[in-house]
């Protein structure tokens, strides 16, 4: 059989019956599906409801355990959460020549392409994304949309609302769990006062194909978000991972209706590392594609630095990490990936 060769377009993983070499990972033990045997009890990362009167300890646990957790009756409707998943399977089920007409420029970080993390990888993903990032998806969204763009434009604008406040509501209770408020956040206070929004976020849409053979492959390479804090909406299809030192890599199964919530590196900083930024990846399955929806919600524009709160590092310290801008972290991540943190700690703290 002549061999695949690495030209290989991202926007038709589904149709090939082969894994071709330049998708094919090598993977160890410790990366396999499977916890280590020594882990007996099949865990995974806390369900909260949001109504429930002890929300904020549940919370303050789950990120200082795991840094990340799922929530119920987040106020997010069901139809709004099918409308955007919809969206995405109809921009995922185009043809790829269409598809790539709203290709991410080489510098932008807007627009369509495979996973951004990819250069840190030899082997390539199995999946595909559509990054929503600022209004230039409206003219990408009336070039292969024309007759339904504004119906698309509408579901994307509402959903970005909704979860802007459900990010808002999650920072202000974890926030209670260590005893702060969102008006410790030094930063915080003065992009208000410069009248610019907190924090800015990001839409990622994820497709991650049928692939023919899931165990040699991966859908997303394990990686912290480097935001404040991820809200993840999955289709009913499994691949979510997290990864726990005591355990391995432990799968988040899809509840419907529930959202993901994971700490990114942003809140790990705030936190003075109390909180972790959850490692995790996405697995791919051999009969069913899969979508999930990202909510990334980012840090503060401009020359605003980031730094450990003061309030949670206390008078003596040490503060664990120096303060950076968000743009500067960033640039740090694309050029040291999962070195990042480490980039910016303090080597000596002291106070
Ligand atoms: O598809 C998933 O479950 C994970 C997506 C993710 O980690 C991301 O978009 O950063
Ligand atoms: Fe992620």
């Amino acid at each position: 059989m002549p061999s695949i060769t690495e030209d290989v377009s991202i926007g038709n993983l589904g149709s090939l019956q082969t894994l071709p070499d330049s998708f094919t990972w090598n993977f160890t033990a410790a990366d396999s599906l499977l916890p280590p045997s020594s882990a007996t009890v099949k865990e995974s990362i806390p369900v909260i409801n949001l109504s429930d009167p002890d929300v904020t300890t549940l919370l303050g646990n789950a990120c200082k355990t795991w840094g990340a957790f799922q929530i119920a009756n987040h106020g997010i409707s069901q139809s709004l959460l099918d409308d955007v998943e919809s969206l995405s399977k109809t921009f995922f089920d185009m043809p790829s020549e269409r598809k790539l007409e709203a290709a991410s420029s080489h510098k932008g970080v807007s627009g369509y392409g495979e996973p951004r993390i990819s250069p840190f990888f030899e082997k390539k993903m199995w999946s595909e994304g559509l990054t929503i990032a600022d209004g230039s998806y409206r003219n990408q969204f009336l070039t292969i949309w024309p007759r339904d763009y504004t119906k698309y434009c509408g579901i994307i604008e509402e959903y970005k609302g909704e979860m802007e406040n459900l990010a808002s509501r999650l920072l202000s209770c974890i926030l209670g769990s260590l005893g702060v408020t969102v008006d410790d956040i030094e930063w915080a206070q003065k992009t208000e006062k410069s009248g610019s929004k907190m924090s800015r976020g990001v839409i990622r849409l994820n497709h991650y194909p049928v692939c023919p053979e899931p165990e040699r492959a991966m859908g997303l390479a394990a990686h912290t978000d480097s935001c404040l804090l991820t809200i993840l909406h999955q289709s009913n299809m499994g691949g979510l991972q997290v990864f726990k030192e005591e355990s391995g890599w432990v799968t988040v199964e899809p509840i419907p209706g529930v959202l993901v919530v994971n700490i990114g590196d942003l809140f790990h900083i705030l936190s003075n590392g109390k909180f972790p930024s959850v490692v995790h990846r996405a697995r791919v399955n051999q009969t069913k594609s899969r979508i999930s929806i990202a909510y990334l919600w980012g840090g503060p524009a401009g020359d605003v630095k980031i730094s450990p709160i003061s309030k949670i590092v206390g008078p003596v310290g040490p503060y664990l990490y120096r303060p950076v801008t968000w743009s500067e972290y960033l640039r740090i991540k694309f050029e040291v990936f999962d070195k990042a943190l480490d980039a910016i700690r303090v080597v000596n703290p002291t106070n």
